[in-house]
């Protein structure tokens, strides 16, 4: 790479790259009622004749990365995504080929794995649009004892799961500053942090199957996601719950902190695409702000002891 020198200033231009970082797309596809999701984090930096936006402003040979990030949707809608290589060549090629300012293209990319949640839908069919992402969770737990009793809470946080049809998000309060949309078919998505309190508190009783208590009561959490026709992300935390206090008698509370991993569906009409759900379709998976819904799920006659804010526990 050449630099050049600014005219009259001991000043020169080193390496240079730009470009949009970290697009989060998501890309569903449907087969029927068998969906396929791929999830990608894609960066792109671009470079070339670049000297003048630097040094005089000029955004001549600038393509905008807005519309690297545009590119990025546009070619998961219209070609798919078959594996992050041959998308992240696609648009190599394409932004080295169609822009002649731009001579070299580096495209990062980052897959989220996902695994399919084990479910049975209303009609008696497999569940196969209820994912859980790879990598899973982190298991905790705190026990406290004060020479006579103990209490143990555990849980997990982490897990971040997704069904990619289900949910809907209607009826709600409009106000002069609702914008929002009402939706019949959304993604619903959320990174679950969980707490559960065990009825033993007596050591001179036996105490439950760690272990196998703890797979089962994830299990039942992520069935009931997976089976939940969804009418909002408090109805299936509901669900989640009630789920493991009527399967597992050794839990008296469950309290939950899921945030509303919002999947917006792109538009992309400008680039004459036709985006919606019933087609498969692309997403950004936006980070934040994000709606955040908690609350406990208790057995009937118990106390509420998990402190409101997990973050405490
Ligand atoms: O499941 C949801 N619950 C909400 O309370 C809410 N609010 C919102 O804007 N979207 C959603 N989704």
């Amino acid at each position: 790479m050449t630099a050049h020198s600014s005219p009259a200033r001991p000043v020169l231009l080193g390496q240079n790259q730009y470009g949009k970082a970290e697009n989060r797309v998501v890309r569903i596809t449907r087969d029927g009622t068998t969906h396929h999701i791929k999830d990608l984090n894609v960066s792109v930096a671009l470079s070339g004749d670049m000297d003048d936006v630097h040094y005089s402003g000029s955004n001549a040979n600038v393509l905008p990365t807005d519309t690297t990030k545009n590119t990025v949707f546009a070619f998961a809608k219209e070609h798919g995504i078959e594996s992050a290589e041959q998308f992240g060549i696609h648009l190599a090629r394409h932004f080295v080929t169609s822009q002649e300012p731009i001579h070299r293209a580096r495209i990062r990319i980052e897959e989220y794995a996902w695994e399919r949640v084990e479910g049975t839908g209303a009609d008696g069919e497999e569940i196969k649009h209820s994912f859980v992402r790879q990598g899973q969770e982190t298991r905790l737990t705190q026990i406290t004892f004060d020479g006579e009793r103990w209490e143990v809470v555990s849980g997990l946080k982490d897990l971040v799961v997704l069904n990619s049809t289900n949910s809907e998000f209607w009826g709600y309060v409009k106000d002069k500053y609702t914008t929002l949309k009402e939706t019949h078919d959304r993604i619903l998505a959320t990174e679950v942090s969980a707490r559960w309190r065990f009825g033993w508190t007596d050591g001179e009783q036996p105490a439950p199957d760690w272990n196998e208590s703890y797979e089962q009561t994830k299990r039942h959490m992520l069935r009931a996601f997976a089976e939940t026709y969804s009418l909002s992300l408090q109805q299936t935390l509901y669900e989640m719950g009630a789920r493991i206090i009527e399967n597992r008698d050794e839990i008296d509370e469950v309290r939950f902190s899921l945030p509303n991993k919002h999947h917006f569906l792109v538009d992309l009409e400008p680039f004459g695409l036709k985006n919606d759900t019933a087609d498969g379709a692309v997403y950004l998976a936006a980070d934040r702000p994000y709606g955040l819904i908690e609350a406990t799920v208790l057995r009937d006659g118990s106390e509420a002891r998990i402190p409101a804010d997990l973050t405490n526990l």
